[in-house]
């Protein structure tokens, strides 16, 4: 990603959130299917791969009227039910141009045999009754590929995209932040995966976007599968539930001043322990408890690795062209349905900049 964009040459302005969803489709690519699955500069198949999964996103999470009356729910009077089975249709394609071309090359096959990918694996349990009961079929290969493709990709790439529009906002953050790396890292090589421990301010920029930036805001609907009472509340069987992780991190009992993004929030000794892996149910931005989110440990290095790289190695302005400066605002603070469609791939100010630093 960082070799993509110096490619570009200094001070060419960048559309991150494309950028950054490419390379963590990558990513993901590498350790699913063993191979990048995008162009890493972008383009047009990474600009309607992206379009799928926000799609897909921001329908799930629209109100269906189904959903609270089921005697209507057959009529699909949004039309809901449909666009998501033609964006599922869709989606198969892609799942199973990749499924195919994994299986049929067998050059590369033979390549990853000492070290076999997820799809690997799965296609070695395919028909086998012993490791599943009904054995693992391409359906499901699929659905998982598409959960691991879906939920692994924008979320991290638009808390990352939060990241540094806040850093562009508070450029006494930004300054900061390269004032850390410049000591540990220095500016002779690229930001490393281990150096990320011996960079508590940018772990705490990174803890206050996931508090004031949760990509899942929502969380998932989960159901309840027995009556239980949750401060003096009856929850029925069979209730839909939503956890409001938003408004967790941005309780004004919990957190100073919560619309404001200040890391510096998490640098003092006691802030300093409080993790967003779930045990900490002030900052859940992956849930928590059982059904917490699949990829959370990878997510928090995703966003650490690659808001740090690309801190450490270019500075950041936006460009004039942008006029009055960049849009802010997400869902929380506007009734513009499209809000929520921004709020989860990114702000809008995300085209920056880059003259190169390292
Ligand atoms: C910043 C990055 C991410 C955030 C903020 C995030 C957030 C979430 C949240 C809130 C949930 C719902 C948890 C619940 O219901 O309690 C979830 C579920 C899930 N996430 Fe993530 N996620 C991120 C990255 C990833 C990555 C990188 C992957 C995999 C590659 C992933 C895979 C999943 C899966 C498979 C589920 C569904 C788990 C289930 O079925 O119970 N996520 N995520």
């Amino acid at each position: 990603m960082v070799r993509a964009m110096s490619r570009r040459g200094a001070g060419t302005a960048v559309e991150v959130p494309e950028i950054l969803f490419c390379a963590m489709a990558n990513m993901i690519g590498q350790a699913v299917v063993g191979r990048p699955v995008l162009d890493e500069a972008g383009g047009e198949e990474a600009r309607e791969f992206k379009e799928m999964v926000v799609e897909l996103m921001t329908t799930a999470g629209l109100v269906n009227l189904g959903d609270f009356l089921p005697a209507v729910a057959w009529m699909d009077l949004q039309g809901l039910g449909r666009r998501m089975r033609r964006l599922s249709a869709r989606l198969d394609r892609v799942w199973s141009r990749l499924l195919s071309e994994h299986e049929g090359s067998d050059r590369q096959q033979e390549g990853r045999g000492r070290h076999p990918d997820l799809v690997d694996r799965l296609i070695a349990c395919r028909g086998d009754a012993r490791a599943v009961e009904d054995g693992v079929t391409d359906l499901n290969i699929k659905a998982l590929l598409n959960n691991l493709f879906t939920a692994g990709t924008d979320t991290s790439s638009s808390t990352i995209a939060w990241a540094l529009a806040e850093m562009l906002a508070n450029p006494a953050i930004l300054r900061r932040a390269q004032a850390e790396m410049d000591a540990v890292v220095g500016r002779d090589r690229l930001l490393e995966e281990s150096d990320v421990p011996r960079l508590p301010y940018l772990r705490a920029i990174c803890k206050e976007t996931f508090r004031l930036h949760p990509s899942t805001p929502l969380s998932l609907p989960r159901l309840s599968t027995e009556p239980c009472t949750v401060q003096g509340y009856l929850i029925p069987e069979g209730t839909r539930l939503l956890v409001n992780i938003c408004a967790i991190g941005r309780d004004p009992a919990v957190w100073a001043e919560p619309a404001r993004f200040d890391p510096g929030r998490f640098t003092t000794e006691k802030a300093s322990k409080v993790e967003p892996l779930g045990s900490h149910f002030e900052l859940i931005p992956f849930g928590a408890g059982r059904r917490i989110c699949a990829g959370a440990r990878m997510g928090v290095a995703l966003v650490h690795h690659m808001l740090g790289a690309l801190v450490h190695a270019f500075g950041w302005e936006v460009p004039e062209a942008q006029g009055a400066g960049m849009d802010m605002d997400d869902w929380t603070r506007s009734s513009d349905s499209r809000c929520r469609r921004r709020c989860l791939s990114g702000p809008s100010c995300a085209r920056a900049s880059h003259p190169a630093r390292t």
